[in-house]
């Protein structure tokens, strides 16, 4: 492998045991909060999907679309303001960084990875070029990427940074209004914004020496040159360092998907999928319960991305004030009480592989493997089966004899022709059910 070609570069281990991150999405977007609850990428028509954003952190764009809903509240809500003005109002007055932590640690996320420059150009650092138009001159008046990588790293967790790369409003571009924008006619390909953006991402390495480095979008057509160096300099700083796949094709580590869109993404060796608890990455006010995972969805999110090898990022958007949305927050508590008991067959797990069936219909299965064990996780068990489950699995591929329930309630399982008969109490909830098998 030459010096500045990656492809053959081994793949950390922490990463692919990790499972679980959290993401964080905060910015001046924050104030407004505002977006229309759509639907998630990929399942919303991509000719609607601009003019009504269900993303709140796309508040610029989606406010600059004349007719679009957000304009109109922009408009009368905000008095049709400069977007910076919510820079200077973002406050974070109650922000504590190790208590946001302390709630993501308790989920059972084993790294975080936060903005530090989404697609409106401001800045969570001071970041070289930036002028005042960051959280350390104006708003906030603080490091905010600094005092989170602290509260990350004092939990003992891994701490990633994402940077918006291929696009930045403030870089001297039109709103996106169609998808095709995306390639070319909106983004940023200057060599002025490419040295711009490579002397920020250097100083966010130099800085913070993140775990994950996250970019977003792409990268200016004038800066692909410098990447095999930025990436060189990056895993020399951070040896066990890890980049995601969204460089223009430049590197990846891993590869990622993001709600329904690019799912083919996930069957390479190593990917992770991200998403919001609702709809939006940014904190949307709009958002109701019905829009949000609840526990139990979030939880079997987690465990399906998991039976299939990858790493679930799941993202919060916490308030301007600093505080973390409480309907957010109560997910979070419900993944942590459901991880406390059922982390062990999650964590270093990788997929069963064939010879164990998952199910998406009921009940709900879905496989993961350690070295000596399978794991079943089941749920929505229907009513009519009694609480008896059949786990298809092919012979000589696990032992029903070791079966064990993760929360030490009583389980029995006996051979049958086609896998494992499970007979158990309360397998029906929403919430997985573990069921533990020695491997033969
Ligand atoms: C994490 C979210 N990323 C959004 C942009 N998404 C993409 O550019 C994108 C989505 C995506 C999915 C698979 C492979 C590549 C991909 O690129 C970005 O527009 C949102 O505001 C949010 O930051």
């Amino acid at each position: 492998m030459g010096d500045l070609d990656f492809r053959g570069r081994q793949m950390p281990a922490w990463f692919p045991d990790a499972k679980f991150g959290v993401f964080v999405h905060w910015g001046a977007y924050s104030v407004p909060a505002w977006a229309e609850p759509t639907g998630e990428l990929g399942a919303v028509d991509p000719e609607v999907w601009f003019a009504h954003n269900p993303y709140a952190e796309w508040y610029w764009n989606t406010s600059q679309i004349e007719g679009s809903p957000a304009h109109e509240h922009h408009r009368t809500v905000h008095g049709g303001l400069p977007y910076d003005t919510f820079l200077d109002a973002w406050k974070a007055e109650l922000f504590d960084p190790a208590e946001w932590i302390d709630v993501f640690a308790r989920a059972g996320a084993r790294y975080v990875v936060v903005t530090t420059k989404h697609h409106d150009g401001i800045a969570l650092w001071d970041a070289p070029g930036t002028g005042t138009r960051n959280t350390v001159r104006r708003g906030p008046h603080r490091d905010l990427v600094a005092d989170l990588a602290a509260a990350v790293r004092a939990r003992g967790l891994r701490f990633g940074v994402y940077y918006s790369g291929g696009l930045d409003w403030h870089a001297g571009r039109r709103a996106v209004i169609r998808h095709e924008d995306l390639i070319d006619e909106c983004r940023p390909h200057d060599a002025a914004y490419a040295a711009y953006a490579l002397r920020q991402v250097r100083d966010l390495i130099d800085r913070y020496r993140p775990d994950v480095l996250w970019n977003d979008i792409g990268w200016p057509d004038a800066g692909m040159a410098d990447l095999p160096d930025l990436f060189a300099h990056y895993y020399a700083t951070v040896p066990d360092g890890v980049v995601n796949d969204r460089w223009d094709g430049a590197h990846a580590d891993y590869l990622t998907s993001e709600y329904q869109a690019n799912r083919q993404n996930e069957t390479a060796a190593h990917w992770e999928q991200c998403r919001g608890i609702g709809l939006s990455f940014g904190y949307n006010r709009n958002e109701g319960p019905e829009h949000l995972l609840d526990p139990a969805g979030a939880v079997r999110q987690l465990v399906d991305v998991a039976s299939r090898g990858g790493n679930l990022l799941l993202n919060v958007g916490p308030k301007a004030d600093g505080t973390l949305p409480g309907e957010q927050r109560t997910v979070l508590e419900g993944i942590a009480s459901w991880m406390a008991g059922h982390g062990g067959a999650v964590y270093a797990t990788r997929p069963l592989g064939p010879g164990a069936a998952p199910s998406d219909g009921a009940p709900w299965i879905r496989w993961t493997r350690d070295d000596r064990h399978a794991f079943a996780f089941l749920a929505d068990v229907p009513d009519s089966a009694r609480d008896q489950v059949v786990l298809k699995t092919r012979p000589g591929l696990l032992d029903p004899a070791t079966a064990v329930r993760l929360d030490d309630l009583p389980v029995r399982a006996d051979a049958v022709p086609d896998g494992i008969l499970a007979t158990s109490v309360a397998l029906g909830t929403p919430l997985p059910t573990v069921l533990r098998f020695a491997l033969l």
